[in-house]
């Protein structure tokens, strides 16, 4: 059996994703089939961190153009990654692994709070920690969250499983003739301007050499693949 090429992972799990056809709230079906993927990625003895988006539920930009400021909207937003986050706490739980979530926005009633230490010691004791409620702070993204964590948890890679196979030239549901990357670094993601991640994640990601690796989540078994060093991804790297 092939040994999985990195130790300590965070995986950034769109939150679009967890919605299915319905484009809105959680498909189960599809939250039990993610969980089942990251219980054998924690089976194979890869430590994991879990970062989930919340744009099934709530992006703050898209809000705060219905009446609440951008930083209200960005809690709302914040909040929606905690309500995705204690699903698939659940359901990876139910699916064999112990799992655990903290928060950057303070929930005492609902889980720990997020500190580095915290989470370093839910890992050691064997857990999938979940964090949740992205940096904590307005105007920034789950993926800046998802390069943060993995720079301050010493991981080695960032999984960015989302509904697109990889990066494209642009954005492969807006354009059919965008070109597919294999590989190419931060700071050509940067340059080309590709919407895949925000800027503030590649260059959070460029400063640490943290490898992200970007591939679809709609396939069976994707973590685990990734994990292995196969299935199709898109390796964004210096
Ligand atoms: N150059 C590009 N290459 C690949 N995907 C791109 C590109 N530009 C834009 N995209 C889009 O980026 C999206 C990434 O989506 P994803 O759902 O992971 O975003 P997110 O903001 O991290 O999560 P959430 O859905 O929780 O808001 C894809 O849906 C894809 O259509
Ligand atoms: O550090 C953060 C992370 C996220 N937000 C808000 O949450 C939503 C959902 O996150 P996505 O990465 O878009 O899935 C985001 O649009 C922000 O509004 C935040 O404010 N700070």
């Amino acid at each position: 059996m092939t040994e999985a090429v990195y130790g300590r992972v965070i995986v950034k799990l769109s939150g679009e994703a967890l919605a299915g056809s319905a484009g809105f709230g959680v498909d189960q079906s599809i939250v039990e089939a993610i969980a089942a993927d990251i219980v054998a990625a924690h089976r194979m003895g890869v430590e994991l961190g879990i970062v989930v988006g919340g744009g099934n539920i709530f992006r703050g930009v898209e809000v705060s153009g219905r009446g609440v400021s951008r930083p209200t909207g960005d809690t709302m937003g914040m909040l929606a990654t905690v309500m995705n986050s204690l699903v698939l706490e659940a359901a990876i739980t139910r699916n064999g692994a112990p799992a655990s979530t903290l928060s950057a926005v303070p929930l005492p009633t609902v889980c720990d709070h997020f500190s580095r230490q915290r989470a370093l010691d839910l890992i050691a004791g064997g857990r999938v920690v979940i964090l949740a409620g992205g940096t904590g702070n307005p105007y920034f993204t789950t993926d800046t969250t998802a390069v943060l964590r993995a720079a301050e948890l010493d991981c080695q890679a960032v999984l960015k499983a989302t509904n697109v196979d990889g990066v494209y030239s642009a954005d492969p549901k807006q354009d059919k003739s965008a070109v597919r990357y294999d590989r190419l670094s931060p700071r050509e993601a940067m340059e080309r301007n590709l919407k895949v991640m925000d800027t503030t994640a590649f260059a959070l990601a460029r400063e640490n050499a943290m490898p992200i690796i970007v591939f679809s989540i709609r396939e069976p078994g994707a973590i685990e693949a990734v994990l292995r060093g196969k299935g199709r991804a898109t390796i964004v790297a210096e």
